[in-house]
């Protein structure tokens, strides 16, 4: 058998990665996709895909990288997820291959000797040309807070597996390909990725796309600390203001605002540029109310702002028209990083609660724009909130001073203003009347989104949102 279903409800269940939590789900079924070649003996590295079905007829695929050994393995303790008979291998002691160093240097084996693609079996390992792996660097799972699993190799690569896998285009995988060979320097460059080839997957498609491997930025910082310090310096020299503290965080806004003005042109210059008018423009109004009614279901206390957001969704009707191009799709400062070569963007795989299909729709560039906005409001309030401790240090919303808040709307509003001229200037765009409208629109969906998002899974961040709803209403 591959993995008992209730080993694989043990795993699931206290995965951060689990896209399904809180919704009803029977497991429709696991099986065995591939298996790594070269595997030393007494050990199989197997890649299992398990389909999730849930109550309202969907269906989930979720990607499990196994270590079966025939011994157990003291040191992969924290790693252990059953102990069964295999249908291929026989009795097996069971790990997350992603902690195994042994199975993770297989998996880099694998990208390593690919000369274009490399099929063992139904897996199709991809490199591109121009950087030679470091072999005998040790892996290291990342502890963060993910979506997905990402597995550093050394100092030299980090390979991201994708967890709720879709079949089709991943647009993570795509746009770094195209931003890489486009020589852009706001991202870390692709070296590879790994292809599950089966017609059996479903759909109009017959590829599964399970990891990227991808230059590991050894000088990162990551943005969103970088602004939670900028404001604790802020906070921390209550007589001063903003441009006079030492942390001042306007200068790396600025850079930011290019780093997406260059990144925008590169995916305008690469992907399919369209022009939305009359009906499309009443569709993506129609679009942003119908995630507000959503929304109202989720977030009640939505409610005193719905005529305000509608009117502004309404805007959009006006318009004579819009340039939609590829965009980033969920971007905040968390998914930035600082490096001693300028700033990079992460995770182009767009808002992960939106099904594949739209995420891979071209968009208006305001959107990434909006995201990065609401970032910056983001920030001091966290700060002002929590001192920006985690989530469980979390004090009182109440404990805000006065002065706090005020300098929390002036850090906000500088930041804002010298990513946005930043922004423009570089694009060579104004923000005429147009721009305007669309920015207005994407930062209320945004706000709406974060509402939904919060009241799921930080209900005492609720109040961020809904602050910014009354701050311009
Ligand atoms: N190339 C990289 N080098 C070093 N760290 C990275 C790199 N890419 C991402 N990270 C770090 O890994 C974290 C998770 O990456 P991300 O792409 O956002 O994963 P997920 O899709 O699981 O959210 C990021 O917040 C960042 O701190
Ligand atoms: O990083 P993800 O792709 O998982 O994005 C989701 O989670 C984000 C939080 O981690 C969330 O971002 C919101 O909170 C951020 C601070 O934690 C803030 O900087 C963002 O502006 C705010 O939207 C994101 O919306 C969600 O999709």
């Amino acid at each position: 058998m591959t993995i008992p279903h209730d080993q694989l409800r043990g795993l699931i269940d206290h995965a951060r990665w689990f896209g399904g939590k809180g919704r009803e789900w029977t497991l429709a079924g696991v099986r065995r996709v591939g298996e790594l070649p070269d595997a030393p003996d007494g050990l199989h590295v197997a890649i299992d895909l398990a389909e999730i079905a849930y109550d309202d007829g969907t269906t989930d695929y979720y990607q499990l990288p196994l270590a079966l050994y025939a011994e157990p393995q003291d040191r992969l303790s924290h790693a252990f997820v059953g102990e069964w008979d295999d249908e291929d291998h026989g009795h097996a002691f069971v790990y997350d291959a992603l902690h195994d160093r042994e199975s993770m240097g297989l998996w880099l084996r694998a990208f390593a000797v690919a000369e274009g693609a490399n099929s063992p079996g139904l897996l199709a390992f991809h490199r591109l040309p121009g950087h030679e792996f470091d072999l005998g660097a040790h892996s290291t799972l990342f502890s963060g807070e993910q979506s997905n699993s990402s597995v550093a190799f050394g100092e030299d690569s980090l390979m991201k597996v994708f967890r709720k896998v879709t079949p089709g285009v991943n647009p993570d995988i795509a746009i770094h390909q195209v931003l890489t060979e486009a020589g852009s320097s706001h991202v870390a460059a692709l070296y590879g990725w790994l292809d599950l080839v089966d017609d059996e997957v479903g759909g109009t498609y017959s590829t599964i796309q399970l990891a990227m491997l991808q230059q590991f930025l050894r000088t990162a910082s990551d943005g969103w600390d970088l602004a939670l310090a900028s404001v604790r310096n802020l906070f921390a020299e209550a007589d001063l203001h903003a441009d006079e503290v030492g942390g001042d965080f306007a200068g790396e806004a600025a850079r930011l605002g290019v780093a997406l003005a260059e990144v925008h042109a590169d995916l305008a210059e690469h992907f399919p540029v369209e022009r939305r008018d009359g009906a499309a423009l009443d569709a993506l109004a129609g679009a942003m109310e119908g995630r507000l009614d959503a929304a109202l279901d989720v977030v009640p206390d939505l409610a005193p702002y719905a005529g305000g957001l509608r009117e502004t969704f309404g805007r959009l009707r006006e318009l004579d028209g819009i340039d939609v191009q590829q965009v980033h799709g969920d971007l905040h400062l968390g998914q930035t990083l600082r490096t001693v070569k300028g700033w990079k963007i992460v995770d182009f795989e767009g808002e992960p609660a939106k099904p594949l299909a739209e995420r891979l729709l071209p968009d208006s560039a305001w959107r990434d724009v909006a995201g990065m906005i609401r970032s910056f409001d983001y920030a001091p309030r966290v700060v002002a909130m929590t001192g920006g401790a985690s989530l469980n240090q979390q004090r009182d919303i109440d404990a805000e001073s006065d002065q706090r808040a005020y300098r929390a709307s002036e850090w906000a509003a500088r930041n804002r203003a010298a990513f946005l001229d930043a922004y423009t200037t570089h694009r060579g765009q104004d923000l005429d009347s147009t721009a305007s409208t669309l920015l207005e629109a994407y930062l209320a969906d945004k706000v709406v989104y974060e509402a939904v998002y919060e009241a799921r899974n930080r209900p005492g961040w609720l109040s961020i949102p809904l602050a910014a709803l009354g701050d311009t209403s």
